[in-house]
């Protein structure tokens, strides 16, 4: 099956060669190619250049891409979108006055997710995560992370996980699966720590790394969830069982633990909303990367991640959407790449690299997502007809894209 797509004003993202990632000022470079061709070959990039050196080949389908950007689709690094029911009351709450803090510790928040969650039958949780993945598809993700988290026991820790492997077998979105028991202690455990973390590094970590249902550990280590200590024991356990961290972190405290997942060999920090200048020293000399959240900053008020400061310092960043029933009921990464500019002040060229290339460094696959490149997955965005690829996060409520083709096909 060949897909060739022409005249398409500006191809983007172009990466002639395998890059990993782009850092500090690398990432404000947005290579492309004006006036364009593209061709696919069944679920891979298979050519690409200027109209003037299209071949001339007989395709099966032939796209007219006159006015219209094409970009590599997004890479959701970072999401919780197996969740069951909703959370619209707290969010209420919070209109009225309560913090997220306070919520939590009403036995809203996670607690309230893990309740529902435990209650849900493992068809019921499918049939509802199912809604939000072909949502986001549509919106131009081609990749994606799913946490479990909202089970906190091994039995509905397990139904997540499940639900999340189905998912990957059915939808041609490309899924990679994030352990997240220890994302808050159940109300059993709350004066028993030790023992919640026994429970997580003897049994459900062995258990699920056995069954191979996550590649990721993630724990939640803030004030008054896990700290340093507990999450670097569970990144240890994690590393045992062959499961690399991706960490919750510095979300609204920062007490030291960026140091201890870069010493852990975490793939990624996640959500840094309080940045120490020390942070970033630790973070200048690893492999993590740092990835922001910014729409679960504008959803619940609270800081952005200091995006501008620790690129300008010369790190990496990627974005992602967080996409959960608490802090951020939305996993339009579209939106998520204009708060990058408009609260953060990225350039689009920055925001565009956080949301491709170093989304797909953040899940490992950035060999095969990511950019336009000979060789990656065929999973591009078409929009429509653009002033310019600017429009993207300026226009931030409109819906521009026209077509999107995830490995290769049409959805
Ligand atoms: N902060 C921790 N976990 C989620 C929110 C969990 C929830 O409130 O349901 C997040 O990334 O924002
Ligand atoms: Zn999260």
């Amino acid at each position: 099956m060949k897909i060739l797509i022409i005249n398409i004003k500006e191809l983007l993202q172009v990466r002639e060669n395998q890059i990993d990632l782009v850092a500090g000022v690398e990432m404000k470079e947005l290579p492309k190619i004006d006036k364009a061709y593209l061709l696919i070959e069944n679920d891979i990039i298979a050519d690409f250049g200027t109209m003037d050196n299209c071949p001339h080949i007989s395709a099966d389908q032939v796209i007219d891409a006159t006015g219209k950007t094409v970009l590599p689709t997004w890479v959701d690094s970072h999401t919780h979108i197996v969740y069951a029911g909703n959370r619209e009351l707290e969010f209420v709450d919070r209109i009225n006055g309560l913090s997220y803090e306070e919520i939590f510790n009403r036995g809203g928040g996670i607690l309230n997710s893990a309740k529902k969650l435990q209650e849900c039958t493992e068809e019921e949780l499918y049939t509802q995560s199912k809604v939000r993945l072909e949502e986001v598809m549509i919106q131009g993700t081609g990749a994606v992370e799913i946490k479990s988290g909202y089970g906190l026991t091994l039995e509905a820790e397990l139904k997540m996980l499940r639900v999340i492997k189905k998912l990957a077998s059915k939808y041609p979105i490309e899924i990679k699966s994030t352990f997240l028991g220890a994302h808050a202690f159940p109300l059993e455990y709350k004066d028993n720590h030790e023992g919640y973390i026994d429970l997580l590094v003897n049994e459900m970590i062995p258990t699920i790394a056995k069954e191979g249902l996550a590649e990721y550990v993630d724990a939640f280590l803030e004030t008054g969830y896990f700290s340093v200590e507990e999450t670097s024991r569970i990144m240890k356990a994690g590393k045992d069982h062959g499961l690399v961290a991706k960490i919750h972190v510095n979300q609204f405290t920062a007490i030291g633990g960026i140091k201890a997942c870069v010493d852990h060999g975490a793939l990624s920090v996640d959500h840094l909303e309080i940045v120490t200048d020390e942070d970033i020293e630790v973070l200048k000399d690893s492999k993590t990367m740092p990835v922001a959240l910014p729409t679960c900053s504008y959803f619940i008020s609270i800081p952005y991640t200091p995006a501008r400061k620790m690129i300008d310092a010369g790190l990496p960043l990627a974005v992602a959407s967080d996409f959960n029933p608490g802090t951020t009921p939305s996993g339009n990464m579209n939106f998520v790449v204009a708060t990058s500019c408009i609260k953060m002040r990225m350039t689009p060229e920055e925001a565009i690299n956080a949301a491709t290339i170093n989304g797909a460094y953040a899940m490992g696959l950035e060999k095969e997502y990511g950019s336009i490149t000979i060789g990656k997955k065929a999973s591009i965005i078409i929009t429509k007809p653009l002033n310019s690829f600017y429009e993207i996060p300026y226009a931030f409520g409109s819906n521009l894209i026209d077509q999107v083709i995830l490995k290769g096909k049409l959805i």
